[in-house]
């Protein structure tokens, strides 16, 4: 039996609580020896011998983290995992800096880890390698962060099968973000008609932006994913080395919170309208594009523009793109579809949890 812990039920969160509850009531489920048992929010939390049923896990607010649970205390949280005779994967569905660099401890404590948060991977190198080499042996604690880049796309497994098989990276390049995905096909496309800020209020209601806008708008959320890819590859690749192109208006990047920026916004609509008319003007569209090259073991995060022909131009929706251009595939091997979003980044860290129990959970039922 694999434990799971889930850290942080939001948007993500709730979905692969959601995913995972209708997985235990499925018949077609019955050989995956999947159990969740531990959930943290920032204010309370529990952790069980027994695993959740399925319809506490439905109503978990009331039933599972309702008032009379223990006030949530991560130290503690991972101590209980850790002494559960099953092996257990810690889910840190939070986009928190301070929940990242625990997962050292938790490797160190025996705890496997899955997650779609970007900053252990991002974030200081030394950390990141300090991770790789925790989770390095082929018995000891896995870490898998699909869902980090594509959301649910298989983009880090495609790349790292490239890399393990000895290919080489030429080029990686691509859309990561559904938000600029979503906000510069709608906007930027002949005949749109939405203002930007509509577009930007839609990618926050669709929950492809994270927490706050800006941090999309800004390339930061971009620059992570071109440097996890980087990384990935083999680069020390971080964000203070990346070329970022931030879209941020400047007097909206100190606002305080991200409400007052949503209702600022729309003073910048003539802005984006102009850039986008010129772009258009010379038969072209508008697109947020990030890149890792090979040769020179650099990235970037731009502003470009495409032509209407271009594979990047006819994207639609929240889509991500992601093309490798290898010495195997001098044509491009492209990976392409849904990169944002609560269901399908919740399918994402569901399918790295398969992978964990598949290695290390089967045959413990
Ligand atoms: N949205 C998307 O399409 C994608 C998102 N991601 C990533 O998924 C992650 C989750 O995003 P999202 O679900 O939108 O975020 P939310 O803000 O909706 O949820 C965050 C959750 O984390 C909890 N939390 C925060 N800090 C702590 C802490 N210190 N201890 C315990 N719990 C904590 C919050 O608890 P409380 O409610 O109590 O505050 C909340 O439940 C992010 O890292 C994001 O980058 C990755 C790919 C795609
Ligand atoms: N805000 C991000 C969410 C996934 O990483 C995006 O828009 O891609
Ligand atoms: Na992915």
């Amino acid at each position: 039996m694999l434990n799971v812990a889930i850290i942080g039920p939001g948007l993500v969160g709730g979905a692969l609580i959601e995913q995972l509850a209708a997985h235990l009531q499925s018949p077609r489920f019955a050989g995956l020896p999947i159990a969740v048992v531990g959930l943290i929010n920032s204010k309370k939390m529990a952790v069980s011998e027994a695993p959740f049923a399925a319809s506490d896990l439905g109503d978990w607010k009331s039933r599972i983290l309702g008032s009379a649970a223990p006030d949530a205390d991560l130290a503690q949280f991972a101590d209980r995992l850790a002494k559960l005779a099953s092996p257990s994967v810690v889910v840190d569905c939070t986009s928190s800096d301070a929940v990242a660099e625990l997962y050292p401890q938790w490797l160190a404590k025996g705890l496997h880890i899955a997650t779609p948060n970007k900053k252990a991977f991002s974030n200081d190198l030394s950390l990141f390698r300090r991770i790789q080499e925790l989770s390095g042996s082929p018995q000891g604690p896995s870490v898998y962060h699909e869902a980090t880049v594509g959301a649910g796309l298989p983009v880090l497994s495609t790349l790292s099968d490239l890399v393990r098989t000895g290919d080489r990276i030429v080029k990686i390049e691509g859309i990561f973000s559904g938000t600029l995905s979503y906000l510069f096909n709608n906007f930027s496309a002949p005949g749109a008609t939405q203002k930007f800020s509509e577009c930007v209020a839609v990618a926050k209601a669709s929950g492809y932006t994270e927490p706050d806008p800006r941090d999309d708008l800004n390339g930061m959320d971009v620059a992570r994913k071109v440097a996890i890819l980087g990384r990935v590859a083999g680069y020390g690749l971080g964000t203070d080395t990346l070329a970022i192109e931030n879209i941020v208006p400047e007097a909206l990047r100190g606002v305080a919170s991200a409400d007052e920026f949503m209702s600022r916004l729309p003073e910048f609509d003539d802005h984006f309208a102009q850039l986008n008319g010129e772009a258009l003007a010379t038969g072209s569209v508008l697109r947020y594009v990030g890149c890792v090259d090979g040769a020179s073991a650099q990235g970037s995060v731009k502003l470009t523009r495409y032509p209407l022909d271009h594979p990047f131009a006819s994207l639609k929706g929240s889509d991500n793109i992601i093309a490798f251009t290898t010495e195997r595939f001098p044509n491009p091997l492209i990976v392409q579809g849904a990169g944002a979003g609560a269901a399908v980044t919740a399918f994402g860290i569901f399918s790295d949890l398969i992978k964990i129990c598949e290695r290390f959970g089967a045959g413990t039922k």
